[in-house]
């Protein structure tokens, strides 16, 4: 076997709650995937919200990723290696797990749902490529190794994650840790070639826009959408932020 996928166990699903040691996944080695040939047809219809997520094989959801990184100038803004995203899309495929809903493909919902977006508001024209970039990616590791089990769970049951961060929003703590245990593997880091000072504002923008996906937190995120939607200032960066974490039309 040429790379590890995680070994977590079932009866430990919900209480298993890290990438200890053991568990990381091997990262050097990832093979590539098979390349799907993408038409122009299925390239049209992915940027419409209409999408159907559910007509693609796990290679056709990694090539799809693949295309909005390139589409939207992100490998380009980011000066990524393009080989390298293909390893992160790779990586990011294995840390979810085969939940009946957090999987894979709800990653690509939610990613999808959000390219669509991108599109039908033109927000190209609006925010900068590097903040769509935080965007996207956001969405594609907003559930990395989600366990199945909600907040609730994890609170009530005294679980790993809920004692590690002491209750608050445990799940989404927990992919926002994934997403730069990943990205702190130089095969898997595809912002590896920008300044150390972009890097630490990536970071703190993914690790806001996931921890804003609890869902504990809707009604104060959109109170706040709501109070700046009618003199929007996509000047102002702190509409921008109301807007960007703002989720609740894309994760359902
Ligand atoms: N059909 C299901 N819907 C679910 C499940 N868990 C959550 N949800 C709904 O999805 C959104 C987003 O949840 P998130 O955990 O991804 O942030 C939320 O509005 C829930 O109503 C599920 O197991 N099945
Ligand atoms: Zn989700």
């Amino acid at each position: 076997m040429l790379y590890e996928t995680k070994k977590f166990s079932t009866e430990s699903i919900g209480r298993q709650s890290s990438l200890s040691d053991d568990k990381k996944i091997v990262y050097a080695h990832m093979p590539t995937y098979p390349k799907y040939i993408l038409s122009q047809e299925t390239i049209d219809y992915l940027k419409k919200p209409t999408f159907d997520i559910w007509h693609w094989e796990p290679n056709e959801m990694l090539s799809l990723l693949e295309h909005m990184y390139h589409e939207l100038g992100l490998v380009h803004e980011f000066n990524m290696n393009p080989v390298t995203l293909k390893r992160w899309l790779l990586c990011v495929q294995a840390s979810y797990r085969n939940n009946p809903f957090h999987n894979f493909r709800h990653c690509f919902c939610v990613t999808q749902m959000m390219y669509g977006m991108i599109h039908l508001c033109n927000l190209q024209e609006k925010i900068s490529k590097f903040d769509l970039g935080l965007l996207i990616t956001a969405c594609v590791c907003h559930d990395l190794d989600h366990p199945g089990y909600n907040n609730a769970y994890q609170i009530n049951a005294k679980t790993e994650l809920a004692i590690r961060y002491n209750d608050q929003s445990p799940l989404e703590n927990h992919h926002a840790a994934v997403c730069f245990q990943i990205l702190s593997q130089p095969e898997c880091n595809i912002f590896s070639n920008v300044s150390e000072a972009d890097f630490l504002r990536i970071r703190v923008g993914i690790i806001a826009l996931i921890l804003a996906t609890d869902m504990a937190r809707h009604a104060e995120i959109l109170e706040k959408f709501k109070h700046n939607v009618d003199q929007f200032d996509w000047n102002n960066d702190e509409h921008i932020t109301s807007v960007e974490t703002s989720k609740y039309p894309l994760d359902s």
